[in-house]
């Protein structure tokens, strides 16, 4: 039996919290799922790290997780330090050069989970959301002038490149072509941002063309936002850009529930590098050391990043002991409406896998 060898980053404010509570899930998971077995190593890089080094994380810190098989990631950010020395210097530094530049977002509405849209409009939602990961707004090109004077300048520039939209585009024309509705909507800007997204436009729909099984829509990113809130059910895949699909996933997650349920799969498509697994809330600041975390975001993400491995059992038996949690609405955490703390949330996924087998209904992102 081979074991699969996870490289555990819990970074900044609540991401330990989380991510140390999914390492005990997925211990249990392993105890009781024939044939499935973890090995977890864990680095202390992030902020704190910098604070006694000056570096988010050690200089050969990417050569040290090129040889894991996954990377399971808490969150980045610190209330000390500026946001973009740490999200550079650890999620971006990873992400990029490890080139994992298919970033799939999931967001259902969990049994027992309240949206906060009207019910009848919360049920319809089932989306997955597909973000480009490597480019565009968050290429890092861009500089800062003339620091202190009136003339003073800063600038980033949204990079698109033919080779990027196009991959990103086949990514998730693939994933929208297996899940059953086989409808993407691809978000663009075009009509403001002329150069870029008009390049957009223009190569995911010669990709889409080898794609004569899917229904193709494309909304402006504003325009997105309602027919979110608005018409959910007319929703399957999304495609969007690094930024527009950042700001969207936060909605999705928050009208499927909460923020704290949101699950992000960093891929590396090509399988050459170790993919990453992350919730996709921040630090969180205003709750971090009180124990009232959501972990369920980690939780399901941890679930991706099963499937990711090969064990499809085992990530669709975690699913079901969320889901089973989460339906009966007794261990729900405060941003749920509830009043569990994170241990106790942890503790009934715990008790739910050990009695739910592999064989639910439960589905991941696909
Ligand atoms: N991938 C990442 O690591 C990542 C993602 C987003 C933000 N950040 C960083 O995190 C810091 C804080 O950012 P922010 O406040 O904009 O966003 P955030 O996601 O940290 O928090 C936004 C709000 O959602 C709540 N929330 C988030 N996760 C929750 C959970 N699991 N359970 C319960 N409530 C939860 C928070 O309490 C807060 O009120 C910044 O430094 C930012 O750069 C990092
Ligand atoms: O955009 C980022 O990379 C930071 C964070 O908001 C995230 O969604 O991972
Ligand atoms: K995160
Ligand atoms: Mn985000």
């Amino acid at each position: 039996m081979s074991s699969h060898r996870i490289a555990v980053i819990g970074g900044d404010g609540i991401g330990p919290e989380v991510v140390e509570a999914g390492v005990q899930v997925l211990e249990a998971l392993a105890a009781v799922e024939p044939g499935l077995a973890l090995e977890f190593r864990r680095f202390d890089w992030g902020s704190d790290y910098y604070r006694r080094n000056g570096r988010m994380m050690p200089q050969d810190g990417l050569a040290q997780l090129e040889s894991f098989d996954a990377i399971y990631f808490g969150s980045v950010g610190d209330p000390e330090l500026p946001d973009d020395i740490t999200l550079w210097g650890l999620r971006l530094a990873i992400c990029q050069r490890f080139d994992q530049y298919a970033n799939v977002r999931p967001t259902r509405l969990l049994p027992g989970l309240t949206s906060p849209l009207r019910p009848e409009l919360g049920r319809q939602i089932d989306w997955v959301i597909v973000r480009e990961n490597s480019e565009g707004e968050y290429a890092g090109v861009g500089g800062r002038a003339h620091r202190g004077l009136p003339i003073e300048v800063g600038m980033d520039v949204a990079v698109f490149t033919r080779t990027g939209v196009e991959r990103i585009a086949r990514f998730a024309c693939d994933l929208a072509l297996s899940r059953p509705r086989k409808l993407l909507t691809v978000v663009t800007k075009s009509n403001a941002q002329r150069h870029g997204m008009v390049l957009w436009d223009e190569v995911v729909r010669e990709v889409t063309r080898d794609y004569p099984g899917l229904t193709v829509d494309w909304m402006l990113v504003d325009a997105m936002t309602q027919r979110m809130v608005n018409k959910p059910g007319s929703i399957d895949t999304v495609l969007a850009t690094n930024l527009h699909a950042d700001i969207l996933s936060d909605l999705a997650a928050a009208l499927g529930g909460s923020l704290g349920i949101g699950s992000t799969a960093n891929v590396d498509p090509s399988s050459r590098r170790p993919s990453m697994f992350e919730p996709i809330h921040g630090s969180a600041f205003d709750i971090t050391g009180k124990g009232v975390a959501n972990p369920l975001g980690s939780f399901w993400t941890a679930s991706l990043m099963l499937d990711h491995l090969g064990e499809q059992a085992a990530a669709r038996r975690l699913m079901s002991a969320i889901e089973t949690v989460t339906g009966r609405g007794e261990h729900l955490s405060p941003d749920l409406g509830g009043a569990a703390h994170t241990a106790e949330v942890t503790a009934a996924v715990i008790a739910a896998l050990e009695g739910v087998n592999s064989t639910g209904p439960s589905r991941l992102a696909g």
